[in-house]
């Protein structure tokens, strides 16, 4: 149990094709081998049996790591409150991310117009109206206006655990960037010495637990993908202030590899909008850990190959006990 894994090297499956000679893309290899699911959406997908155990076993690991801390557990369905969500800020930094979820209001008349459009094959939603219902972006934004109405922060602040779905417009045909994927995050409130004393923390069990696993893994300052110009300088400000880092693992590729793990500080930003105090009346800081479960599957699937009854046994006794 406790014998180390050599961090394992990309699995040369995805390269390496006997029965064409054309490589195959590690997207099709894991459609090849039922472990994703088409559903003729990139970045949309169905998961294995095998797949599921995988992202379950790195849910447990990410429970067993926290064990102790005394975190609160919460479970958000996949979607927010939208008037929370204008609040929240999401807008501002990522518009092109955002999913709203829009239902039809209408009439008699209005159900035979979509149903003729649909016939017709033009465009039927038209008549479609926002609802008060918006796809949670990271698992943590359901929770600040939850905590805020609590009142201030106890002294020792709060913390929380957290698991949701996911959803962001970034379609793509690397398998590690979906449009509705599963995060598990612990949020730390307090103040700025707590919160930080949490990332630092997390940080160290993050890097541990993906060496554990025997993955090769990178710890990388980051930034958030924020849009347009203006997106830019507010990137830059978050690099230079160290206020998010990433574990990266290389997944699709050797160059770029992946953030499997974000650690982020988001100093008095929620604190403010969702004017959440600590017990001393000053604006409480937040900070989060955000696991993300596919991505970590599919590093494992990458490195220690795409059948999972193959991989090694102190691996699996990790993960499965
Ligand atoms: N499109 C996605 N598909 C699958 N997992 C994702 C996706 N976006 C983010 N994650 C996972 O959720 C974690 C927390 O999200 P966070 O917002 O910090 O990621 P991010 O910085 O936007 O990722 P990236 O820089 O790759 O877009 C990430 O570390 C990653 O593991
Ligand atoms: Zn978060």
């Amino acid at each position: 149990m406790d014998q180390l894994l050599a961090p394992a090297p990309l699995s040369d499956e995805v390269a390496d094709d006997e029965v064409s000679s054309e490589p195959r893309s590690l997207l099709d290899r894991l459609f090849d081998r039922g472990l994703l699911v088409r559903t003729g959406v990139d970045g949309l997908y169905g998961r294995s049996g095998d797949f599921e155990s995988v992202v379950e076993a790195i849910d447990r690991l990410a429970t067993k790591l926290g064990a102790g801390d005394g975190a609160e557990s919460l479970r958000f369905p996949p979607g927010m409150s939208r008037p929370a969500f204008e609040r929240s800020g999401y807008l501002k930094g990522f518009p092109n991310l955002a999913g709203t979820i829009h239902c039809f209001c209408g009439n008699d008349a209005d159900h035979a117009r979509l149903l003729s459009c649909i016939e017709a094959g033009t465009d039927w939603t038209g008549d479609q109206a926002a609802s008060e219902i918006v796809l949670t972006p990271a698992a943590c934004y359901p929770l600040y206006p939850v905590a805020a109405a609590r009142g201030a922060l106890p002294e020792a602040g709060l913390l929380f655990d957290l698991q949701s779905y996911c959803f962001r417009h970034e379609p793509s045909l690397e398998p590690t960037r979906m449009q509705m994927f599963r995060m598990r995050e612990y949020v730390r409130m307090g103040s700025p010495d707590q919160v930080l004393a949490f990332r630092e923390m997390w940080l160290e069990r993050g890097t541990a637990m993906m060496r554990e696993l025997g993955l090769p893994i990178a710890v990388d300052p980051a930034n958030d993908p924020f849009f347009g110009r203006a997106g830019r300088m507010l990137a830059n400000n978050q690099r230079a202030q160290g206020l998010k880092f990433e574990l990266n693992v290389p997944v699709n590729s050797e160059d770029k590899p992946t953030a499997c793990l974000s650690f982020n500080y988001h100093q008095d930003h929620f604190g403010t909008i969702w004017d959440i105090k600590q017990a001393d009346g000053e604006v409480a800081h937040t900070a989060c850990v955000g696991f993300g479960l596919e991505r970590i599957t599919l590093a494992l699937l990458r490195h220690h190959g795409l059948d999972i009854k193959a991989w090694p046994a102190a691996l699996r006794e990790r993960l499965w006990g």
